[in-house]
């Protein structure tokens, strides 16, 4: 069994669709989604050259050292933005972590942590326009899809409109994966382990470096290359769950490169989901799964992702503790940081470099290690 190709030239972006055309790819579109949950569209109007370059862009953010990364760390479950390190996200939780690192944009809000536009040259600007290109494409292919049902065509494009802000937990995702060294991998660890993604449908894009493999209705793995001008779109657990299990989402993994090869890999995923407020319900009218709160489904699946082994109530209490710790210390520091500034600006700085600054500095360089220790075991077994 292969994935399907389907041209999805007929909904173009901003193009007039007539009904005959768009009946018979939605046609084709529920055929894939029902056998495997995963279809290859080219002619979507995301070209390979504009992929091809921000993929070269978020090349140059994870090539940067872990100390300008690691102050742009995703921080809890409830704020999904941020880096996520090496080894830290499994999941498959019966495998060690993943051999990968990722950056996630969730919203685009002016306070949200970006790396700066001087380390990594229009990094935000691309990022935040490749965002905006995945949500038009999710919302044309989310309207085929429930043509393809015959429900209201409008019903998932409805659920979707609050893609980009901060009431929707919609993600674009870039990941890359280092160079494995064989001597280094854990028993049964992968690039990336067995998984279904959470939302409604996620759009992948990847170079040409291979790996990704999707699991069929037979329980066998199919490899899933790159095929350069299309976009690979899958399913997702709560579009599954809406469409009472006719389309299905199905698991897929990113395996290790065969031993001797050094290439890295990259890839590109945007997770579109419901808005936080949008109760999933069967649209078939069943019971078949009983209603859930996308917000209240997303944060559960987020915990169990992120869920550290061995760790229990108390050691998640120790660190919450630390974590308020952290935040007071914080307060102290900014206070500190307005002294230095007032004494420079007072032409007293010989004077503040000696009495205030240098041994401010070796106690920020302390505060570095402290974060990055209460970064990974938040992010490990916070929420
Ligand atoms: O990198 C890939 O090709 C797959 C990534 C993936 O499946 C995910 O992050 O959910
Ligand atoms: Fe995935």
């Amino acid at each position: 069994m292969e994935i399907p190709v389907l041209d999805f030239e007929v909904y173009r972006l901003g193009e007039n669709v007539t009904d005959a055309k768009l009946k018979e790819l939605s046609r084709e579109l529920r055929t894939a989604f029902t056998e495997i949950g995963f279809v290859y569209l080219r002619n979507t109007g995301i070209g390979q050259e504009e992929v091809d370059a921000v993929i070269e862009i978020s090349k140059k953010f994870f090539l940067l050292p872990e100390e300008v990364k690691i102050p742009l760390s995703r921080m809890s479950n409830t704020d999904n933005h941020g880096w996520v390190a090496p080894e830290i996200e499994r999941l498959n939780p019966s495998r060690p972590g993943d051999l990968k690192e990722a950056f996630n944009i969730t919203s685009l809000h002016t306070d949200a942590a970006w790396p700066a536009e001087d380390v990594v040259p229009g990094f935000r600007k691309a990022f935040e326009s490749f965002f905006m290109r995945c949500k038009d494409l999710s919302l044309h292919v989310l309207r085929v899809m429930a043509l393809s049902l015959d429900i209201d065509v409008d019903i998932f494009v409805n659920s979707h409109k609050s893609i980009g802000s901060s009431t929707n937990g919609s993600t674009l995702r870039i990941l890359y994966y280092p160079p494995v060294k064989r001597a280094m991998v854990k028993e049964s660890q992968l690039r990336c382990g067995e998984h279904s993604d959470y939302g409604s449908i996620s759009l992948l894009f990847q170079d040409s470096k291979g790996g990704l493999q999707v699991k069929s209705r037979s329980g066998e793995f199919i490899d899933a290359p790159a095929i350069p001008g299309t976009v690979l779109i899958n399913i997702a657990d709560l579009m599954q769950r809406w469409t009472s299990d006719v389309f299905i989402s199905a698991k897929h993994r990113v395996l290790l490169p065969p031993p001797g090869d050094s290439s890295t890999r990259q890839s590109l995923v945007f997770f579109a989901q419901p808005d936080d407020d949008i109760i999933v319900i069967c649209c078939d009218g069943s019971n078949k799964h009983p209603p859930v709160k996308t917000g209240d489904y997303l944060l559960e699946r987020f915990n169990e992702t992120y869920r550290m082994q061995g760790h229990d109530e108390e050691s998640n209490q120790a660190l919450e503790e630390a974590g308020t710790r952290y935040e007071g210390m914080q307060q102290c520091f900014e206070s500190i940081q307005v002294l230095i500034r007032m004494t420079w600006q007072a032409g007293l700085f010989h004077f503040g470099k000696v009495l205030i600054y240098d041994p401010f500095f070796s106690i920020v360089t302390r505060r570095e290690n402290w974060t990055v220790e209460i970064n990974k075991s938040k992010s490990q077994t916070r929420n």
